[in-house]
């Protein structure tokens, strides 16, 4: 017979218990979101002990250096993470709560509570918690590679290590990381942040979404729920950011944001002037419609790349940020399109409406949605850091 109890340790008090039976497990958090968890994944993973551990503040300080800049591998809205060395050499990445708030406390619960029960190749894992005194700290995985923005608009972007392929294999793999958190994970998630500094990558820079403060667990049945908004400018969906209603299509709608990204290594939103700023969607739609694909490319990609590929990326990409959610693919159709395994569904939508006439309406125009509204948005900043060991560029 195998039962054990465990119990989470710290000032803060026991973030969560878990008792195992028989291959299942009942989770109990301090939020009370969910008190019994059996979910079909744990099923799956039989008697599978956590991954992850409670780490304590000494641990902590002696692996990052004492949190020393030198260590600091970027800074979000919840705080900053560094770079760390545990005593068995294993590389983990710490995010540190900056200041203690409500509103933190709450995105730190989520946080936790969504990487504890979620595990794909594609999304970011976590190794533990830290929970003392005030301080609350969260332990992952170490990405080498860090992320995606970095390559596409920080300090790494002039080395410019994304050659086509990569950037492929980014595309479908943080699709199928969505799909898994959409479509797979029990109850469902919504990221609400999905951006290209969520998108992390590991020394072979296969995809890791990461960054669940914002997340939502969906419960079965549920078709939306309203909520204040979140999100960063430049990949919210239109309705989200006028309503605060998210659902899975806010994310496909972000997600899309993200692939014309990839494609042509231009920012979500671009300053054409001091008053002026220009969306990658209403740059990327006249483009496609007078089919000027090898424009939108990446010009640090030097024209090598595939052009039915690219052609495949963008017009999902434009797909997935139409103004109306329902029009919008789910994210396995996006995966699937991708992966081109459906040549009809494809074909469909090279002859759709949209793409023939330059100022169709099923595109926002950029300028017009109402973003202050919402509770939190951020906007794209990233630490300069040089990439630490064994990144292989
Ligand atoms: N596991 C990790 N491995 C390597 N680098 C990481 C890891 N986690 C985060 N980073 C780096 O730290 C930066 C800050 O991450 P964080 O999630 O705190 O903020 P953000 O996503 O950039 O912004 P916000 O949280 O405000 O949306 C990331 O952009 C990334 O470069």
């Amino acid at each position: 017979m195998d039962i054990h109890l465990e119990r989470g340790e710290g000032g803060w008090g026991s973030l969560v218990e878990r008792l195992w039976l028989f291959g299942f497990v009942a989770e109990k958090f301090p939020t009370g979101m969910t008190i019994i968890h059996e979910s079909c994944e744990l099923a799956r993973r039989g008697k599978e002990q956590p991954t992850w551990r409670v780490f304590s503040l000494k641990e902590l300080h002696s692996a990052t250096n004492n949190f020393n800049y030198d260590n600091k591998l970027g800074e979000g809205s919840f705080g900053s993470v560094y770079w760390g060395q545990l005593w068995d050499g294993s590389q983990i990445a710490v995010k540190r709560l900056k200041v203690w708030s409500n509103r933190a406390e709450t995105e730190f619960t989520v946080e936790l509570e969504i990487l504890a029960r979620i595990r794909h190749k594609n999304l970011l894992s976590l190794r533990g918690y830290c929970a003392e005194g005030q301080e609350r700290l969260i332990v992952y995985e170490y990405m080498q590679n860090l992320s995606l923005h970095s390559h596409l608009h920080g300090h790494h972007s002039f080395e410019c290590p994304l050659d086509w392929n990569r950037r492929m294999n980014i595309a479908i793999g943080s699709a199928e990381g969505i799909v898994y958190l959409h479509h797979q994970a029990t109850p469902h998630i919504i990221h609400r942040d999905i951006k290209a500094s969520n998108v992390l990558l590991d020394s072979d820079f296969q995809a890791r979404v990461a960054d669940f403060g914002f997340a939502m667990l969906i419960p079965d049945g549920t078709t939306h729920v309203p909520t204040k908004g979140k999100g960063t400018l430049g990949y919210l969906a239109p309705e989200y950011a006028m309503m605060g209603k998210p659902n899975e299509s806010c994310d496909v709608y972000s997600f899309g944001v993200l692939l014309l990204e990839l494609a042509s290594g231009r920012r979500p939103t671009e300053k054409l002037s001091s008053t002026v700023t220009q969306s990658i969607v209403d740059w990327a739609l006249p483009l496609v419609c007078e089919k000027k694909f090898s424009e939108i490319a990446d010009p640090r990609l030097n024209g090598i790349y595939v052009e039915g590929e690219l052609k495949r990326v963008v017009l999902v990409a434009l797909m997935c940020v139409q103004d109306l959610p329902e029009k919008r693919p789910t994210m396995l159709d996006v995966v699937e399109l991708l992966k081109g395994e459906s040549k009809d569904k494809f074909s469909h939508i090279e002859n759709s409406e949209m793409f023939r006439s330059p100022l169709t309406e099923e595109i926002n125009n950029g300028t017009s949605v109402v973003e202050d509204r919402l509770d939190y948005i951020s906007e794209e900043k990233e630490l300069e850091r040089p990439l630490k060991e064994n990144a292989e560029l």
